[in-house]
């Protein structure tokens, strides 16, 4: 079990991406793995998406390792040999959203407070080509388009209409229900299940392996515009407003 615990919010700083990629990597290495179950030891709090002070008057460099850590992390997960199962116990926006939607399985609390989406919209930012395929193959080509262009944050009974998790479960019972969604999914081969798996995320793995350059470049291109930068300050603010 990976438990995620980066006060206040489990925001996906640099170092936090940095960290999860090693840890995902140690576990995919290690042979008697063969499965990981995310979720968050802060209460309501999954995760609450990039760090967005990393995204905000850095340098072209920072922007650039950071990209590249993000990317990272997503390639590790989305493409990880392991049984991955989201056991999502809070809110979950954006990039949150994006780690539980790389998993196998996503199971949420039933707790309407809690809400799931890639918002990016909301923001003023656009959700990268390879956030949304991952959403596409979660819950197909309509589902997205509306979801995206809206920047849609789901509260869980919604999210679980729409497919975006597979079901919800009282809070309490969240990790006994993702064990035993783990025990029923590696009652099966390894390799039956692995080769599979690669089969069905290949495409869009692939598609970001052979832009990944040009992608971190468009990122810094695009988080460097001024008015982009503006929309994230003004988010920023938002969110310390809403506090007082
Ligand atoms: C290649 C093409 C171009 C690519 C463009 C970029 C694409 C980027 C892709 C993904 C983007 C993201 O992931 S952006 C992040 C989106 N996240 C959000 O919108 C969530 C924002 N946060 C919240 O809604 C709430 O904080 C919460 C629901 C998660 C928790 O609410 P709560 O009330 O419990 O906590 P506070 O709101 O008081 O927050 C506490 C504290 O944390 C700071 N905070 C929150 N979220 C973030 C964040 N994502 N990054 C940095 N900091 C964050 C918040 O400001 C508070 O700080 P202070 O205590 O200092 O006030």
């Amino acid at each position: 079990m990976m438990k995620f615990k980066s006060p206040p919010v489990n925001s996906l700083s640099l170092d936090f991406l940095t960290e999860f990629s090693i840890s995902l990597e140690k576990l995919e290495n290690d042979r008697a793995c063969r499965g990981v179950i995310i979720t968050s030891a802060i209460p309501k709090i999954f995760s609450s998406g990039l760090d967005i002070t990393e995204m905000c008057g850095k340098s072209v460099e920072h922007y650039a390792e950071f990209w590249r850590a993000v990317q990272e992390m997503w390639l590790r997960l989305y493409g990880s040999n392991m049984v991955t199962v989201a056991a999502v116990n809070g809110a979950s926006p954006a990039g949150g959203c994006l780690i539980a939607l790389s998993c196998d399985y996503r199971i949420m609390a039933e707790n309407p407070k809690f809400s799931i989406g890639l918002n990016e919209a909301q923001l003023g930012i656009v959700a990268p080509f390879w956030f949304k395929d991952t959403f596409v193959n979660v819950v197909g080509q309509r589902i997205a388009e509306r979801a995206l262009q809206l920047g849609s944050l789901y509260p869980a009974p919604e999210a679980l209409k729409l497919g975006l998790v597979d079901e919800l479960v009282p809070e309490e019972k969240l990790l006994e229900k993702a064990s035993a969604v783990m025990a029923q999914w590696l009652a099966l081969p390894d390799h039956a299940r692995q080769i599979t798996k690669s089969m069905m995320r290949k495409a869009v793995l692939d598609r970001l392996v052979a832009h990944r350059e040009e992608d971190i470049k468009y990122f810094i291109n695009f988080i460097s515009k001024e008015s982009i930068q503006k929309s994230l300050r003004m988010y920023m603010e938002m969110l310390k407003k809403k506090k007082s």
